[in-house]
């Protein structure tokens, strides 16, 4: 199993590029099972979750296929092409492994008129149960049946009727599976309290470029005028606003400058105003980001919560950074009950954080110290990364697999702006 090996205390220096965006990647794969003709995605992030979510259509009949990637670029392009769907079964032995399997589940259902997709089961941040996606799907005319841990959804003959839900909390994953299913609908569907992740953004757009009529499109208020057939499209990837707000995170903790090439500022105001608020300085253009830090940073309190606000996707990198702050943060934990795994193991680097239920209050220390660190999921991973440039001495984060879910090539992209970083393989 690999394991990263970083000496911590060189501040990183330079222009750094941010992939597409694992959230939308994995909402944009599954709308090639909307139509027959193939939908090309460019700027697709080189993630294991990517290829999972590959694997997975090539299952239900999907063809994929890679263009020209060179080993030397980030990101890749690939078109995929649903002729005729083949299979309507998302088995447990994939949807375990990836909670984002879920997603074919809309689009099945749309296309084939039925779906039968494992349940994902918790995961180390939470319980994180589908029950919202099947609701939305069901007030669309969808009829869903649970059995065997599987969940087996159909739609009447001449596709779903249409009509209206309104998610009792906001869910990024439920949205889009609802949103997914309704661009075929014969009718008319509506989303209330919806998303407004710039994925969900970046998801509608792909679906009106293939042909979709949606009204709303980043708002709390989404309707779908169903179609009779989506026609394919080509469409870029957006950019990771939390692959940037974890490199962003890297140059604050290190006393660096790192210009995040690429990445959109719109999409990160929350991020970028927390930054802000810690002293860092953040420059904007049409090109990327420019971080800069100076000195000791100031303590902050934060909140996570649906966008627009703050993400709790960068809730364990925030909290890296704070560990070496100059005074007590206090970080609240609003969407998922789990997602305070990284505590433990930051403490172990030197790190002082308390925490009572969904709060933690970060005392900021003189100095981190490096060690050998686990961690349990993806951001929990970038956290421990993080805590391991600044520390005095060597830290080895172990588990590795977690990190190549969601950050392309990290070791490459920290080494060359001066990290002192290596993946170790045990062979
Ligand atoms: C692949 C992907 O895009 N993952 C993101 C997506 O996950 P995901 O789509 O799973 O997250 P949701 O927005 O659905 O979850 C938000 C909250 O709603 C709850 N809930 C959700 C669905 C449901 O049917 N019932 C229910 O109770 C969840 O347990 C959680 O407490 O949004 C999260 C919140 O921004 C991010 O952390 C994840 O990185
Ligand atoms: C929680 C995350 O992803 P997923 O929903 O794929 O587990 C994440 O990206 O931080």
């Amino acid at each position: 199993m690999d394991r990263i090996h970083i000496r911590g205390g060189h501040a990183l220096k330079g222009r750094l590029p941010i992939s597409g965006a694992k959230n939308a990647a994995l909402t944009l794969l599954p709308c090639a099972l909307l139509t027959d003709e193939p939908v090309t995605l460019r700027n697709l992030p080189r993630l294991a979750d990517v290829d999972s979510f590959g694997h997975l259509l090539n299952q239900l009949g999907v063809s994929t296929m890679i263009e020209g990637a060179r080993p030397e670029d980030f990101g890749r392009v690939m078109t995929l092409r649903a002729g005729r769907v083949t299979s309507t079964e998302a088995p447990y032995d994939i949807v375990r492994k990836m909670r984002a399997s879920i997603l074919v589940l809309g689009p099945l259902l749309a296309r084939a008129g039925e779906a039968t997709v494992s349940l994902p089961g918790g995961c180390a941040i939470g319980n994180r149960p589908i029950d919202l996606h099947l609701k939305a799907l069901e007030a669309f005319g969808a009829v869903i049946e649970i059995a065997a841990g599987y969940v087996r959804a159909s739609a009447p003959d001449g596709g779903l009727p249409g009509g209206s839900y309104t998610f009792p909390v906001v869910s990024v994953g439920a949205t889009e599976n609802a949103v997914m299913a309704a661009v075929l609908a014969s009718g008319t569907c509506t989303l209330n309290n919806a998303a407004r992740e710039p994925e969900i953004v970046d998801l509608c757009n792909l679906l009106v470029a293939m042909g979709a009529d949606i009204e709303g499109i980043g708002t709390d208020r989404i309707t779908i005028h169903g179609k009779d057939r989506l026609h394919g499209a080509t469409y870029s990837v957006m950019p990771d606003r939390i692959e940037a707000g974890s490199y962003a995170c890297a140059a604050a903790i290190t006393g660096g400058e790192l210009e995040l090439v690429g990445a959109d500022a719109e999409d990160m105001q929350a991020i970028l105003a927390a930054l802000r608020e810690t002293g860092v300085e953040v420059t904007t253009s049409k090109t990327g980001i420019k971080i800069a830090s100076h000195g000791k940073l100031r303590p902050l309190s934060i909140s996570t919560a649906p966008f627009p606000a703050f993400p709790t996707d960068m809730q364990a990198q925030f909290m890296a950074m704070l560990t070496l702050a100059d005074g007590a943060s206090v970080l609240t934990e609003t969407i998922f009950e789990n997602r305070y795994m990284h505590v433990p193991e930051l403490a172990r680097m030197g790190a002082d954080i308390s925490v009572n239920g969904r709060t933690a209050v970060v005392r900021g220390v003189e100095k981190l110290t490096g060690a050998p660190v686990m961690a349990t999921d993806l951001r929990a991973s970038m956290s421990l990364i993080l805590a391991g440039l600044a520390a005095e001495g060597e830290t080895q984060v172990n588990r590795v697999y977690h990190l190549d879910r969601g950050y392309e090539r990290l070791e490459e992209k920290l080494s060359a702006v001066g990290a002192d970083i290596e993946r170790v393989s045990d062979g």
